[in-house]
């Protein structure tokens, strides 16, 4: 893995833009994610994050705009830039190959394979090498894919709902293994998922998309600090619900409590704004 240039962006676009015939899927998209940062990609169904994702592997063209990959412009190579590994939400496993099979597949079909590497990160996740794939839990079954992607070495790892289709036990801990290893090794991820609460403490970064447009854009500690919820103690408790109660915007009377948000109420509020979804205000700096 090539190392990072700090001032380089690891992932940037510039006013992306897809339709498929009538479905405008993607608007305008720009924004410019730094190295090293987890990013959370969030958004509801239909909102563009499998289209972005395809966009920057490579797997489909833009109708306009740029993508740029560790400052490398999409336009200058065709296919998956070397540097991106790509989970997409099916994962790609062959159900009758053993893990071991598996893995030499990896080797044969990539020209830049760490075969060391991702066989200690099979090791790690206590995967029998003659198991058969489709014998493997979701879990195991989550923990190869992420291997079979990260044995690239790459510098940019999407990461399309990973953690889908498992429990939450599960989730918590292939969510682990997964950000433990990309923090050790620096790389760069975009990951999307619609629970969002997953995301708070494993993301540093948020993108949000709606109708195939950004609506929030930066690091997520920025992001929550620059906006506030009224402290409202008896509906406190419903955060976790898809649809949050309104919080009146104005007028805030003087006695009236703000706090930050979490990250959840923050992309909730703009998914649905009042009167369906959580009024969450913007605070000057
Ligand atoms: N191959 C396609 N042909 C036509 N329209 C498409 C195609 N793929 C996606 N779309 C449309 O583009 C829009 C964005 O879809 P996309 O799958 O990128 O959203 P998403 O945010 O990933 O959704 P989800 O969370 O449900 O997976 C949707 O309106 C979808 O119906």
């Amino acid at each position: 893995m090539p190392v990072p240039d700090s001032d380089v962006a690891a992932l940037e676009t510039i006013a992306l833009d897809k339709r498929y015939r009538r479905v405008h899927a993607l608007s305008e998209c720009s924004f410019s994610l730094p190295s090293g940062r987890i990013a959370a990609l969030a958004g509801p169904n239909g909102a563009g994050k499998s289209t972005l994702m395809d966009l920057i592997a490579g797997i489909r063209r833009p109708t306009g705009g740029e993508i740029r990959v560790l400052g490398t412009s999409s336009r200058s190579f065709s296919g998956i830039h070397p540097d991106v590994s790509y989970l997409a939400q099916r994962k790609p496993l062959y159900r009758s190959f053993t893990v071991e099979e598996m893995l030499k597949a990896g080797h044969k079909l990539n020209d830049r394979w760490d075969a060391e590497y991702a066989r200690r990160l099979v090791e790690q996740a206590g995967l029998t090498p003659k198991a058969k794939v489709s014998t493997l839990s979701g879990g195991q079954r989550s923990r190869l894919a992420i291997a079979m992607a990260l044995g690239r070495r790459p510098a940019v790892l999407l990461l399309d709902e990973p953690l889908a289709e498992l429990d939450p036990f599960a989730r918590r801990e292939v969510s682990h293994a997964l950000l433990d290893e990309v923090r050790n090794q620096g790389t760069t991820v975009l990951m999307s998922s619609h629970i969002v609460a997953d995301l708070q403490g494993m993301c540093d970064y948020l993108l949000c998309l709606v109708s195939g447009r950004l609506v929030l854009d930066g690091p997520v500690e920025e992001l929550l600090g620059a906006h506030r919820v009224r402290r409202e103690p008896d509906l406190d408790g419903a955060a976790g619900s898809t649809v949050s109660p309104v919080v009146e915007a104005a007028p805030a009377s003087p006695e009236t409590e703000w706090r930050a948000p979490t990250l959840e109420e923050l992309v909730l509020s703009r998914m649905a704004p009042p009167p369906h979804g959580t009024y969450v205000r913007a605070v000057s700096s």
